[in-house]
């Protein structure tokens, strides 16, 4: 029996709490059957102390009900998600292995078009004006790796390419800068024109490259924007990624809640701390006076409730928040002292402060 026929087998073992196997995770470092013995070496990320057993029960189980297979042997190499210093190939590293980024946090959502990118773009520059008047400038990173359709650009108002730094094996992107935060997007890199028909694996490789050969230098922040959605590929993204924290960001009908949660339950899953859920889009602003609860309410508090987390804050809907990210002028760059801009600024504040605190304990 070949490695690759073991293989196959093994796609019938499904990643604790998902619906994908190990196989095509890329967990399954080797395989054989040497003298009616199989062995298979297994490579996982996680903190959990209960999926590396889970696995090694579930592998064994699978590989004793192959004909030949009398023994197994099946070693388990874990890395922790969370570990002291940042491997070197992780974003954030120093050719040294010393994590040059202190937080890293997702901004995720359970769907597409709740204002995601524009969420991001706004918390990016708030948090950069933030630490900017804290003498830290510079200090904000965002790093955009939806494929789907990558809008960071456009709305930070940049163009054109990232500059390559080194070559070959060495060669890092130099992230671009805009209001005070240094931006890498997918979109930097991929033409408008091409049909981005990407596969899952290929999604995959593709951003573990992009991300791992960012010259973010020191950060305080990074924020990941991440394709909408809870499938294969976002669960891939999440897995690879060191992240610190997670924010679910939402819209404010009750029937979003469900999805919302489902986006948060991901992270839970592969143990990344949510740090609360912002609900975009909650009321509309009415320039002529008044607030209109256009699109219900209570989806962002509901959400957090059933998270086990708080809301960090709910954003109007209005007109400028759409046009600043038109013109690449985010609103809380274009005016700071709106109801929106404020908005932003009070969220970056209560997040600076979450991850001041001691990180809670993973499961
Ligand atoms: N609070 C808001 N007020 C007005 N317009 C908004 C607001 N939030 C987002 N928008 C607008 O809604 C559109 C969708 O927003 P955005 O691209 O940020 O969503 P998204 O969730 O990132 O989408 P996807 O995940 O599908 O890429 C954009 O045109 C954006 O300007």
């Amino acid at each position: 029996m070949t490695s690759e026929q073991i293989k196959e087998h093994l796609k019938q073992v499904k990643y604790p709490g998902f619906s994908r196997d190990i196989v095509s995770f890329g967990l399954v470092r080797s395989a054989a059957l040497v003298d009616g013995t199989a062995k298979v070496s297994l490579a996982i990320t996680t903190s959990d102390p209960k999926v590396p057993l889970h696995l090694k029960k579930e592998v064994d189980h699978c590989l004793r009900a192959l004909p030949g297979v009398k023994d197994t042997i099946i070693d388990v190499a874990v890395t922790a998600t969370r570990a002291p210093a940042t491997p070197a190939n992780q974003p954030g590293a120093t050719a040294a292995g010393a994590r040059t980024i202190r937080h890293a946090v997702a901004i995720g959502s359970g769907k597409g078009g709740v204002g995601k990118s524009t969420f991001a773009v706004n918390l990016a520059c708030a948090l950069a004006q933030l630490l900017a008047a804290q003498g830290r400038p510079g200090r904000v990173g965002l790093m955009d790796c939806d494929i789907y359709g990558p809008s960071v650009p456009l709305m930070m108002g940049l163009d054109g390419r990232p500059e390559i730094e080194g070559e070959g094996a060495d060669a890092m992107l130099v992230p671009m800068e805009r209001h005070g935060v240094k931006v890498m997007s997918m979109g930097f890199l991929v033409d408008d024109d091409t049909p981005v028909v990407w596969r899952g694996p290929m999604i995959m490789k593709t951003v573990q490259q992009f991300v791992q050969n960012v010259k973010w230098g020191e950060l305080d922040v990074l924020l990941v924007d991440l394709p909408p959605g809870t499938g294969d590929a976002q669960l891939s993204l999440v897995q690879t990624l060191p992240l610190d924290g997670a924010i679910i960001v939402t819209t404010p009908q009750p029937a979003a809640t469900n999805v919302a949660r489902k986006g948060g339950l991901m992270f839970q899953k592969v143990n990344v701390p949510l740090l609360g859920v912002a609900e975009n889009m909650s009321y509309f602003l009415d320039p002529a006076g008044g607030q209109h609860e256009v699109f219900g309410s209570g989806g962002g508090i509901i959400t957090a409730e059933k998270l086990g987390t708080t809301l960090l804050g709910r954003v109007p809907l209005i007109t400028a928040i759409r046009e600043g990210g038109d013109a690449g002028r985010p609103v809380v760059v274009q005016a700071p002292d709106s109801a929106a801009g404020q908005t932003f600024r009070t969220i970056a504040d209560a997040l600076l402060h979450r991850l001041a605190q001691p990180v809670p304990p993973r499961m």
